[in-house]
């Protein structure tokens, strides 16, 4: 896994377990981006198109697929979150910074649950890495203390189901070190100001914010 990966320049994600904050922290990062007025685009996965529509029925338990189905759909989307018309590749060559809540490594750690890692690999093994991953990591019962105040709950969201998929990403970031992705844990315990100035002490030395 990863050992022939190629890498987007540019490209930033964030991972981690449900509840571990990756979206209190994108809105931050945002905020900064903006008032610097760096070129960047923010974006997430499942996304909001048409694939990633049924995606979310399918997380919110309205609708059932085979769990191999389920794999090849976050795939396709993320195809078309790729290499779509207005895409992250698109934005890349326009010079913005993009940075994805999850990306294939979401596919691995969750649908990996199911189907394995390796099986699970074969429908994303054609894709980038990205130049930085940021994993934010919790422990399982203090994500679902944070998700479990929502008004309903999604597919993967019960602590039995998120212990095993921070042992998934845990494999996930040893494979990495075999590839030229730069790896960085952040303390997801920590405070939302401290991890959002941990996070912009990473991105703020990149090219794109400092030229
Ligand atoms: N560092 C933090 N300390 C305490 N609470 C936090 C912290 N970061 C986020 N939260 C709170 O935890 C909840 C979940 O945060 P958020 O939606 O950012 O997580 P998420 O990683 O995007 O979750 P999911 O992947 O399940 O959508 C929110 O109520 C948010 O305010
Ligand atoms: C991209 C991707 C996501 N998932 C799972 C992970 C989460 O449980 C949800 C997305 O929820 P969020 O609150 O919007 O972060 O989907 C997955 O299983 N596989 C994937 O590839």
């Amino acid at each position: 896994m990863f050992g022939n990966s190629s890498l987007l320049k540019g490209l930033i994600v964030f991972e981690g377990l449900d509840g571990a904050g990756t979206t209190t922290q994108l809105r931050s990062l945002e905020a900064r981006l903006e008032a610097l007025k760096r070129p960047y685009y923010i974006t997430f996965e499942p996304t909001d198109g048409a694939v990633g529509q049924v995606i979310r029925t399918v997380l919110g338990g309205k609708e059932a697929f085979q769990r191999e189905t389920l794999a090849r759909l976050f795939s396709a989307d993320r195809y078309e979150h790729l290499h779509g018309n207005d895409g992250m590749i698109a934005h890349l060559d326009r010079g913005d910074l993009v940075i994805t809540d999850r990306y294939l490594f979401s596919s691995l750690a969750y649908q990996g649950l199911d189907l394995g890692m390796e099986k699970v690999w074969e429908f994303n093994r054609d894709f980038p890495l990205p130049e930085i991953l940021l994993f934010f990591d919790i422990p399982p019962e203090d994500g679902e203390r944070r998700y479990s105040r929502r008004d309903s709950l999604e597919i993967y969201e019960k602590l039995s189901t998120q212990h095993a998929v921070r042992d998934n990403y845990m494999e996930i970031l040893d494979h990495l070190k075999q590839s030229d992705c730069e790896v960085i844990i952040i303390d997801s315990t920590k405070s939302i100001d401290k991890i959002s100035d941990q996070v912009w002490s990473i991105v703020s030395r990149h090219p794109i914010v400092t030229m």
